[in-house]
């Protein structure tokens, strides 16, 4: 069941990934074992000291690095909407992304550029960052992740449009494969307003455009 007021589930309450140190201890216990395992595979020794306590760790950084299964993005935009006549694009810029790629299991990173314009609501500002990390601290690709941030705010906020662009770097094109040290992927999710060439300009000076 929903908190209204988090957005997250009474389960997620209790066992809530909000902070970095609340962890479910059976499965931290599960996943490390296979960790252990996996540990003899590569030629480790688990029982070394400086590897005692290692599968436990990556149990909990892996809980971590995926709470977002365990959060409601429409139940966190849902909890902070508020009524204004405001109708101008609101941009949430440079909002860094850390997210895992689902093929890999390496990172990919960087920076995600938001916009809406209101349609009678507007959105407690935060609440832009959370849905996504909500949808970023997940087994992702790129573009699902552009498309499901995109989605989860029209369909909760139902603005005038929305604007979604997300440049990352690819752990798996850097470290192996192709090991493209310096490549960027963008992508980008447009809806409502933002499909006409005018508005979508200048979503885009705006994020380009530098502080004073
Ligand atoms: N479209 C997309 N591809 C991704 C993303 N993250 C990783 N990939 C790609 O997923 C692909 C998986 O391709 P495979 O050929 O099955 O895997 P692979 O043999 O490890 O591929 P290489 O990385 O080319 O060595 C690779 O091309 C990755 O670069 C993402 O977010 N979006
Ligand atoms: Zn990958």
């Amino acid at each position: 069941m929903e908190n209204e007021q988090t957005g997250f589930t009474a389960d997620e309450n209790e066992f809530g990934y909000v902070q970095s140190n609340r962890y479910n201890q059976v499965k931290v216990d599960r996943i490390a074992s296979h960790y252990s395992d996996i540990l003899k595979d590569l030629g480790e020794d688990p029982a070394r000291e400086g590897l005692l306590k290692t599968p436990e760790r990556v149990a909990k950084a892996l809980q971590f690095l995926t709470h977002g299964y365990d959060l409601n993005p429409a139940g966190l935009l849902r909890s902070a909407m508020f009524k204004e006549d405001y109708s101008q694009m609101v941009v949430v810029k440079d909002i860094e992304v850390y997210s895992m790629c689902e093929h890999h299991l390496l990172p990919f990173f960087g920076k995600a550029h938001i916009a809406y314009i209101p349609n009678g609501h507007i959105v407690g500002l935060s609440k832009i960052p959370r849905v996504v990390d909500a949808y970023s601290r997940r087994l992702q690709v790129q573009e699902r992740l552009t498309n499901e941030i995109r989605d989860c705010i029209q369909d909760t906020l139902q603005p005038a449009g929305v604007a979604v662009v997300i440049e990352c770097r690819h752990l798996c094109m850097a470290m192996r494969g192709i090991q493209k040290q310096n490549s960027v992927t963008t992508t980008s999710a447009f809806t409502g307003e933002f499909v006409h060439e005018k508005t979508r300009a200048e979503f885009l000076r705006l994020i380009t455009a530098k502080l004073a």
